[in-house]
């Protein structure tokens, strides 16, 4: 009776049917898998896309599909995308958000997700879906915090305590009203049924993965072993609920990386152990952790490199550790000068993002564990509105969020040595595993 009420119901495009197990992207050993063949991350960070989706208000549909068929034609095979965002009364952060109140959410910006995930699977493209974010730019934990606890609302660019900021926000950890309200924002996006193609969230093998967080930290890099021990907790137990809510989709934490975890590789190899996270991801800052100087580029150059290297080659050695497939899902550097302006050219940026690229590539051809990359970030058509740079309500959103500067580490579609640069690569890591470059 079930299967005839499901057919029925599928076939009026009420419920859209379930992908195939074999669509769903899946970790084997080291490897990421769909359709069968080995894949590779091909991807960008496009936080926004789900804002570009809506029906009206922020939503420009019509930018959003120019958008996306752009990235496909590069070889962009996945996009990293900010699924949850919280109102907030912080000036940098984008609004409006999913979550406008506790148990209040903007469906308009929900349904901006139901169509940026239709025409991505389109696209035979995939989508991580991140759930909440350490930083303030989309509310975050420190926005539940406030909600919760009753503790201010953080901006590290007004309170200019970076510090204090990490401390404040790891309490969002051992809040139990805020990580209940976590949980049921989770279930409502994760047990979600698309509006726009009637398929259950949980069903669509265009999700890659289900993300616990943007770059999720423990504190700072003096972290007490009970607060180690709070935030490895958190992880297995959030992803494992993740889990008890979808049986189809990978989850991962959205870790930085070791400098992401208080500087200690074992505090990462501790939160990333159990199989509740099902690959790992780590994060690549140069200019962000002080390894290059973007007004010394010359000066810096060579120990932002090496570092950089050491990065990429420690994490994927942590990934062999665990046998886990690991994707570098933000890397970035700014314009040359350094400059937020699109007149300003990118050679340096191209030069270092070709040298991540060459660790990838090499690496990926001799079957290590690296899964591929996500490039911090598409800023596509998306233009600065201002001089100071700022984002403001009703302006463009590019790459970079409203934390920073519009045009900080966007990469724009007029920057073309940039984009020829990405598709060389995307078609180099297709080519190990023969994915074809263009859909189907
Ligand atoms: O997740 C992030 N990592 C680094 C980006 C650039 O600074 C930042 O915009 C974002 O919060």
């Amino acid at each position: 009776k079930f299967c005839a009420a499901a057919l029925m119901l599928s076939a009026c495009g009420m419920v859209g049917a379930a992908d195939a197990r074999g669509d769903f992207v899946s970790a084997k050993k080291t490897h990421f898998s769909r359709k069968g063949q080995a894949c590779y991350i091909v991807g960008a960070n496009f936080w926004y896309g789900g804002y570009l989706g809506a029906a009206s208000g922020v939503g420009e549909r019509a930018r959003l599909l120019k958008e996306l068929d752009n990235m496909r034609a590069l070889g962009i095979n996945n996009l990293r995308v900010l699924a949850v965002s919280e109102k907030t009364d912080i000036k940098s952060a984008v609004s409006p958000a999913s979550t406008a109140a506790p148990g209040q959410y903007d469906e308009e910006l929900l349904v901006g997700l139901d169509f940026l995930m239709a025409e991505v699977a389109k696209r035979d493209m995939t989508v991580v879906l991140y759930l909440n974010n350490f930083w303030q730019w989309s509310g975050g934990m420190t926005q539940y915090l406030n909600w919760f606890e009753g503790t201010p609302a953080l901006d590290p660019n007004v309170t200019k305590d970076f510090d204090g900021f990490l401390t404040s926000t790891a309490a969002f950890y051992r809040s139990a009203a805020s990580q209940a309200e976590y949980r049921n924002v989770i279930a409502r996006i994760v047990k979600r049924v698309n509006t726009v193609t009637g398929k259950p969230y949980s069903e669509d093998a265009s999700i890659m993965a289900w993300q616990l967080a943007n770059e999720p930290r423990p504190g700072t890099s003096q972290v007490t072993p009970k607060e180690r021990a709070l935030y490895v907790k958190w992880i297995d137990e959030t992803a494992g609920y993740i889990h008890s809510l979808d049986k189809n989709h990978m989850v991962s934490s959205g870790s930085e990386g070791v400098v992401g975890s208080a500087q200690d590789a074992q505090l990462y190899l501790d939160a990333h152990r159990t199989s509740n996270i099902d690959y790992l991801t780590y994060h690549l800052w140069p200019k962000n952790w002080g390894w290059f100087d973007s007004k010394n580029p010359t000066g810096s150059w060579d120990g932002a490199i090496a570092k950089s290297r050491d990065y990429l080659n420690t994490h994927i050695e942590l990934a062999k550790k665990l046998n886990k497939p690991i994707v570098l899902e933000e890397f970035g550097l700014d314009r040359d000068g350094p400059s937020f302006s699109i007149k300003a050219t990118t050679k340096i940026r191209d030069r270092y993002y070709r040298e991540v690229f060459d660790v990838i590539y090499q690496r990926a051809s001799k079957g290590d564990p690296i899964a591929g990359f996500n490039f911090w970030a598409w800023g596509g058509a998306g233009r600065a509105a201002n001089a100071e740079y700022w984002w403001k309500p009703g302006n463009d959103f590019v790459g970079d969020p409203p934390q920073e500067e519009q045009g900080l580490y966007s990469v724009f579609d007029s920057d073309v040595g940039s984009l020829l640069l990405i598709k060389e690569y995307a078609d180099r890591l297709h080519s190990i595993c023969r994915i074809p470059t263009t859909s189907a």
